[in-house]
């Protein structure tokens, strides 16, 4: 199968809508006028080089930041500031508080949020860290689990709330290759059973294959949409494939602009594969 450019459709309400979305950081440039859906189920990720404005795309959707122009909305309403719909993991494995059990970290958004009740959070708490793999590790401290333990609290914690969308910035960067792909195997389980939306950003080519469904491609600094592409057929088991390397070389010349198809800049596109039948642009 091959990697298809998505072309314009309509008609089904995406879940986030980013339009026009330009980003600075006092009078700096970091993205311009990037226009993008990510429809519920999607699995999309923002791909591009080092500094083109995927974390910056990322912050604005989780509402951290505030567009210079443009906008970004969920369910049709603009994003005016971080809520609980909206689930960040970061790369970073300091983002669970130190001095909390992984019980307690996975419970304190749902009790800081008044979602439900001491009892109840600590039920979900426990279901969702034996989701993750850490069943037994429920009263460890942070600093006694490895990276990737870490990375699977901080999903388990995300996941409790219930999120419309979960918010990844390179979450499995910071670990080795075995763990990174081991990571990149758990998420894709989780998604097969819990279909959540995801908007995942990366800098590696082959994580935007296995983990998307969808891949918006950023230019080089500020950030511009390339193109966007269908990648749903790709996973772990087809990485390493003929036609995964091809994919590879073929979203490379994309993003460095070698390929002349990179010139077609296209503006917001696509609903998710099943959605619609007439596809696109092969490549
Ligand atoms: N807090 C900030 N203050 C000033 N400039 C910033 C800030 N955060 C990001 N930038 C700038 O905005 C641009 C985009 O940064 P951003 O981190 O969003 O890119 P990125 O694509 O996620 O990069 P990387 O893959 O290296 O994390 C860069 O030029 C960066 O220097």
């Amino acid at each position: 199968m091959s990697l298809q450019i998505v072309s314009p459709t309509g008609g089904i309400q995406p879940l986030l809508r980013a339009e026009g979305v330009s980003l600075e950081y006092g009078g700096t440039r970091a993205t311009h006028d990037v226009s993008f859906d990510v429809y519920r189920g999607d699995r999309f990720v923002l791909l591009g080089p080092s500094g083109c404005g995927k974390s910056s795309l990322l912050k604005a959707a989780a509402g951290f930041i505030k567009p210079a122009s443009g906008s970004i909305a969920i369910n049709g309403a603009e994003v005016r500031g971080p809520g609980p719909d909206r689930i960040v993991v970061f790369q970073e494995f300091d983002q669970l508080p130190p001095w909390k059990t992984v019980k307690e970290n996975v419970m304190f958004p749902l009790l800081m949020t008044k979602r439900v009740s001491r009892h109840e959070a600590a039920e979900r708490a426990m279901h969702w860290i034996a989701k993750v793999g850490l069943g037994g590790f429920e009263d460890a401290h942070p600093h006694t689990l490895s990276g990737g333990m870490k990375q699977r609290v901080a999903i388990a914690r995300a996941l409790a709330m219930q999120p419309e969308m979960l918010l990844m910035d390179e979450p499995f960067a910071a670990l080795d290759a075995l763990t990174r792909r081991k990571m990149q195997e758990e998420l894709g389980r989780l998604w097969e059973e819990l279909r959540f939306t995801l908007l995942f950003v990366t800098h590696s080519i082959e994580e935007a294959l296995v983990v998307g469904n969808r891949i918006l491609l950023l230019s080089p600094h500020p950030g511009q949409v390339r193109a966007e592409l269908n990648s749903h057929q790709f996973d772990l088991v087809s990485a390493g494939s003929a036609e995964f390397q091809a994919a590879t070389q073929r979203i490379h010349g994309l993003l460095f602009g070698t390929d002349p198809a990179a010139r077609c800049t296209l503006g917001r596109t696509g609903v998710p594969p099943g959605l619609r039948r007439d596809g696109g642009v092969a490549l």
